[in-house]
């Protein structure tokens, strides 16, 4: 199976994980960073779920599953660890919605790849479900290559290329988004010399 990668923006979408177990707390850490309206449903949460449930961070509905638990979700996660409920709640999934098992048994709307999050700057990695415990090992070392100070690096990009697009057109723009990229520049971020990196923009600016 060929999966197409997205960036999903679920702010303000109604999301619903059924199951409260290890793997539902998973998703549901994944699902806390964007502003989805998360509702779990299930009969029992685990700690960290309990706690997310009564800071309002999700909406826990303390009941076993039913068809009306779907309505208007865009993204449903069946991740309970009984496969008879990962069936109903395929069954009752309409074509429209966006629907994943945990167990990967059946219909596979999407899947989940392993992330590593630097501000903007987003890794992912998969293998489309052929080995999990690969993805984790290549996320662990993309974490280690790709540090913290990738944040930085990006928000500056992010800075330098919006101040180059107000202020060029044309060859000369392309340049200095490409001039931008100097490796020296990751240096400087890295030794927190913030001041050099401002200079070098403020030459980029001036087009020297
Ligand atoms: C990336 C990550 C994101 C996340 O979970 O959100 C994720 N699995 C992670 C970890 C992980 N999962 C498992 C292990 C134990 C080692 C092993 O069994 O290999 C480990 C490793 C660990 O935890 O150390 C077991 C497992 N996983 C699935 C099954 C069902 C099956 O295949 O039958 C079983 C067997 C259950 C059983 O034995 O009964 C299925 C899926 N897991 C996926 C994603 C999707 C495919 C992603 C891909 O291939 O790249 C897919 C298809 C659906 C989905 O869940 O999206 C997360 C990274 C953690 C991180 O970020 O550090
Ligand atoms: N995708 C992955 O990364 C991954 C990793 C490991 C395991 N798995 C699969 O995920 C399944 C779940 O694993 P887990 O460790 O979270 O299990 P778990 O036992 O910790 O949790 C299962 C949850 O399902 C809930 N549940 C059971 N019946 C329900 C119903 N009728 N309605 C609502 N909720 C119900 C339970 O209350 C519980 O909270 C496993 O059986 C396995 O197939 C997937």
């Amino acid at each position: 199976m060929s999966y197409f990668p997205i960036m999903l923006n679920l702010d303000y979408k109604k999301v619903v994980v059924v199951g409260g177990g290890h793997v539902a707390t998973q998703k549901v850490e994944a699902l806390l960073v964007t502003k989805a309206n998360i509702i779990v449903v299930s009969p029992m949460l685990t700690a960290t779920l309990q706690h997310y449930s009564q800071l309002r961070k999700i909406q826990w509905r303390n009941k076993t599953f039913e068809p009306v638990d779907l309505d208007d979700a865009i993204l449903i996660f069946a991740a309970t660890n009984e496969e008879t409920v990962n069936d109903q709640i395929e069954q009752a999934t309409q074509h429209w919605q966006l629907f994943m098992r945990v167990d990967n048994n059946g219909r596979m709307d999407f899947m989940n790849p392993a992330v590593v999050r630097r501000g903007d700057f987003v890794l992912t990695v998969s293998t489309s479900g052929a080995s999990p415990a690969f993805t984790r090992q290549v996320k662990q070392q993309l974490s280690e290559q790709f540090d913290d100070s990738y944040e930085a690096y990006t928000s500056f990009l992010k800075n330098g290329r919006q101040a180059i697009l107000e202020k060029f057109e044309g060859e000369q723009k392309r340049r200095a988004v490409a001039a931008l990229l100097e490796p020296q520049v990751l240096q400087w971020i890295q030794q927190q010399d913030f001041e050099q990196c401002e200079n070098y923009i403020q030459q980029l600016l001036e087009g020297e």
